[in-house]
């Protein structure tokens, strides 16, 4: 479980997180939603110890400084050691040495060797994207923290992911932000929402044929910036 306590967070006078609190469980996949600027990635660089802030983040009660091994927080950038292989960035990723059949026991087709033969530099995007989710599943990190993952990645690997993140949940708290209503009502969990600097966790269950769609305009016509 990681549990955020009256996180406080500003940028210079910009008060953009205020006393905000919620739990995030194993075995659930736990989506942040919030307009743009509402402060996801904010939040997100503060339980990942990015950003200083008032308030407590403890990750199964232990406090964050402890378990900095075990957390893997991804950003929309993806970045990457720009003149290192993908290979060599994985293993600064993953923390040892990746060979061919494990990074091709998780991957698939979705990344081929040539492609992790290459200097990161010379990745695109969506690949950059696909050396952090092959990192991911690798990894098996028990928390979770992603950011815009799944923009800008093409079909097939938005159902890698899926599958990916479906198999990393079962022994990780996974927490993801992101603005693709269709990706995440799929893999989607717990629903909360970051808005007016705080968080709500709102009434979501995708099993009874709920929608994202609905769950957010219902939550923007009571909670309006
Ligand atoms: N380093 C920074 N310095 C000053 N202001 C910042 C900084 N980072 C973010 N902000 C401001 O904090 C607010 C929250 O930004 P944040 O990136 O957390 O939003 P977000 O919800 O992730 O948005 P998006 O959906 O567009 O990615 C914004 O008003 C932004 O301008």
């Amino acid at each position: 479980m990681i549990r955020a306590e009256k996180i406080v967070k500003s940028y210079g006078r910009h008060l953009v997180l205020d006393e905000v609190s919620a739990v995030f469980q194993r075995g659930r996949v736990s989506y942040l939603l919030g307009r743009n600027g509402a402060g996801k990635t904010t939040f997100f660089k503060c339980l990942s110890a990015l950003e200083s802030f008032c308030g407590s983040v403890t990750f199964d009660n232990s406090p964050l400084q402890g378990i900095r091994p075990g957390l893997f927080p991804v950003f929309d950038d993806c970045a990457l050691y720009p003149h290192l292989s993908g290979w060599e960035n994985l293993r600064l990723l993953v923390g040892r040495k990746v060979t061919a059949d494990q990074a091709r026991a998780v991957t698939g087709t979705q990344v081929s060797p040539a492609l992790l033969d290459k200097p990161a530099k010379a990745l695109s995007y969506g690949q950059r994207k696909k050396v952090y989710i092959t990192a991911l599943a690798l990894a098996r990190p028990p928390y979770v923290i992603v950011d815009e993952l799944a923009n800008g990645l093409d079909y097939d690997s938005l159902i890698w992911l899926q599958s990916v993140i479906t198999k990393l949940k079962q022994n990780s708290v996974v927490i993801a932000a992101g603005h693709q209503f269709d990706f995440y009502e799929r893999v989607a969990d717990d629903v909360f929402a970051l808005a007016q600097k705080r968080i709500t966790r709102l009434d979501f269950r995708s099993q009874d044929g709920d929608r994202l769609e609905e769950a957010y305009l219902t939550h923007c016509q009571r909670d309006p910036d």
